[in-house]
């Protein structure tokens, strides 16, 4: 826990992300309501929550998909509140999807390769690849990374879904990330592939912070430092996980049918 402080400390006071008062309407009905959040530069965070809790609404005000009907979000310091989704990209904001994303057609490499050529200046250029490029070497760190060495030649059709997963988790760490909100990243997962999501996790850069929504508790909470929980669009509880795990109302909430 000691080393967890440590490397929040020295990554600096500004919020790496402030939600404040963030209120999201459909309609009549009220999937955020006055969200306050603050998470430090590098914190890793879970947000938790039964279904309908809000918890994707939250990603998508995050991510620029939907603009808050009320409050201010702010990344790094800058109020980014109505800022088009690739302006939160360029600033270092990255996301994956329940539903993937991938270039099936093509090779692990070549779909790491595109996407870190999408982030960086010279993604218009004709040239072809040489081995020795920095994209190429981003690449090859990125894949490591991310455990998919062994089937880098191979196409992404022929993957195990568990490494599908790990292949999004590659996509999100293209170009320069400084923050990353995983959308349910365990969801489908054996338990050999969830071990394997929690190492990758826990092994990322750690100037790298992340916020990740998980149905799995046991993924999630050995994977961050802190925890919100959500219920009907506001923030229900927030703490260190051992002390959510341990919440009476939480495990109420949890199992007393407010949980899928
Ligand atoms: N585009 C939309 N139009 C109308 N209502 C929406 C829309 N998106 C979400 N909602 C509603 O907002 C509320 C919060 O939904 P949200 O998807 O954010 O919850 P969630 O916590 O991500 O749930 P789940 O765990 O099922 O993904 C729900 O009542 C949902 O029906």
């Amino acid at each position: 826990m000691d080393r967890v402080a440590d490397r929040l400390s020295a990554l600096g006071s500004t919020a790496a992300l402030e939600l404040r008062g963030v209120t999201r309407m459909f309609g009549a009905l009220a999937a955020l309501t006055d969200v306050t959040i603050t998470v430090r530069p590098g914190e890793r965070r879970a947000v938790l929550g039964s279904n309908g809790a809000g918890k994707t609404t939250l990603f998508n005000c995050v991510t620029g998909d939907f603009l808050p009907t009320s409050g201010t979000i702010r990344f790094f310091g800058e109020d980014i509140t109505a800022f088009p989704a690739y302006e939160r990209i360029r600033r270092g904001l990255r996301r994956t999807y329940q539903i993937s994303a991938l270039f099936l057609g093509l090779s692990v490499r070549d779909n790491v390769y595109l996407a870190c050529r999408g982030v960086s200046r010279s993604r218009f250029s004709m040239l072809r690849p040489r081995a020795n490029d920095a994209l190429m070497q981003a690449t090859e760190r990125l894949i490591e990374a991310v455990h998919l060495t062994a089937v880098r030649d191979q196409l992404v059709s022929e993957l195990a879904h568990g490494q599908q997963r790990q292949l999004e988790i590659a996509l999100a760490l293209a170009g320069a990330p400084r923050f990353i909100l995983f959308d349910e990243p365990a969801a489908g997962l054996s338990p050999t592939e969830r071990r394997e999501l929690v190492e990758i996790l826990t092994s990322l850069p750690p100037h790298i912070g992340y916020i990740i929504i998980e149905h799995d508790m046991d993924v999630a909470l050995r994977v961050v430092e802190s925890v919100t929980m959500m219920h009907n669009g506001r923030i229900f509880k927030e703490g260190a996980p051992h002390e959510i795990e341990s919440d009476p109302e939480v495990q109420e909430l949890y199992l007393g049918g407010g949980h899928e």
